[in-house]
């Protein structure tokens, strides 16, 4: 059994790791395996994923850990003290349910949630505390604070666009990381990103309305994440950039998330919270 597993220290807080075959989920799994401050406590996969049955360790391809793979949610999340979740939008609905259940922390790095998804997590919340960003990378956060900064300082002749490109898997767009861009965006001008949104650009358009934040999003390859906020005016532009390389850095943010959260209560948080930004 690998060395790097904590199972002889059981006041650890336990994290469940949701998503495990995912490219974010076995990330995930490494990382708390080396992380000497968690337990890894549970592994899950979709129902009929191909693991199921397998130590997680082994079944990435090394040692074994002394965690087997399951699709059995509501075993698996009764004895953590924490889940850390990657997954859909349904998993991550489902999986909130049993962590208020548990009174665990709920890390969700999903993105693509929407209105309705958005207020069953508020219910759950009310249990216990959810940790839920777009983004759980150091870098982003603090991209997110600059716009809303450069924002507020600039008048409404410089126009807001935010571009993204990430890797060919990826299923939803504008990614969570624009999104977050772009309520700092509307924040710093006032506004919500409701308000100034402009949905995605095809065929005769128009002249860009006045103050309005626009998003174009590329897909291609095995891009990590990129992200550009452009302000744009009459003879200038200024480019705020945000290039992921490594998925370690949305890990370690969702780490550090899940023992910053041990000892908080119900509530919705995000990585400002957690930053003490
Ligand atoms: N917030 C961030 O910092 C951040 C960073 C990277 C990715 N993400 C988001 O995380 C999500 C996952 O990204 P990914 O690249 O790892 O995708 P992925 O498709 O590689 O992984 C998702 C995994 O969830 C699994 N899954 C689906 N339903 C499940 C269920 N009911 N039970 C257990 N497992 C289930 C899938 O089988 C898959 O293995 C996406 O929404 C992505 O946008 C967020
Ligand atoms: O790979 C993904 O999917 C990513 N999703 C997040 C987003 O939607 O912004 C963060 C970056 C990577």
């Amino acid at each position: 059994m690998s060395d790097l597993q904590n199972t002889d220290q059981p006041q650890l807080p336990g994290v469940v790791v949701t998503g495990a075959s995912g490219r974010m989920g076995q990330m995930l799994v490494r990382l708390v395996l080396e992380n000497p401050e968690l337990r890894l406590v549970g592994a899950l996969v979709r129902p009929g994923h191909d693991w199921i049955g397998q130590d997680i360790g082994m079944a990435m391809g090394g040692a074994a850990v002394g965690v087997i793979v399951s699709d059995d949610a509501v075993t698996a999340i009764a004895q953590a003290q924490a889940v850390i979740d990657f997954t859909t939008p349904e998993a991550t609905l489902a999986f909130a349910e049993l962590t208020a259940q548990a009174r665990a922390v709920h890390v969700i790095g999903t993105t693509g949630l929407g209105p309705d998804h958005l207020a069953a997590l508020a219910a759950s919340a009310r249990h216990a505390p959810i940790i839920r960003a777009g983004n759980m990378s150091l870098g982003v956060n603090l991209l997110v604070g600059l716009t809303r900064k450069v924002a507020a300082a600039l008048g409404e002749d410089w126009d807001i666009e935010v571009v993204e490109a990430h890797h060919r898997h990826k299923v939803d767009a504008p990614s969570g990381t624009a999104l977050m861009l772009g309520e700092a965006a509307a924040e710093g001008r006032g506004a919500t990103l409701d308000d100034l949104r402009t949905p995605a650009r095809d065929g005769i358009t128009g002249p860009r309305a006045p103050g309005s934040i626009g998003f174009a999003a590329i897909r291609g390859g095995d891009v990590v994440g990129e992200h550009d906020v452009i302000f744009a005016t009459s003879g200038e532009r200024i480019v705020l950039r945000h290039l992921a390389t490594d998925r370690a850095i949305f890990a370690r943010g969702a780490i550090r998330a899940a023992i910053w959260g041990q000892d908080k209560g119900p509530g919705e948080y995000d990585m400002h919270d957690v930053l003490g930004l």
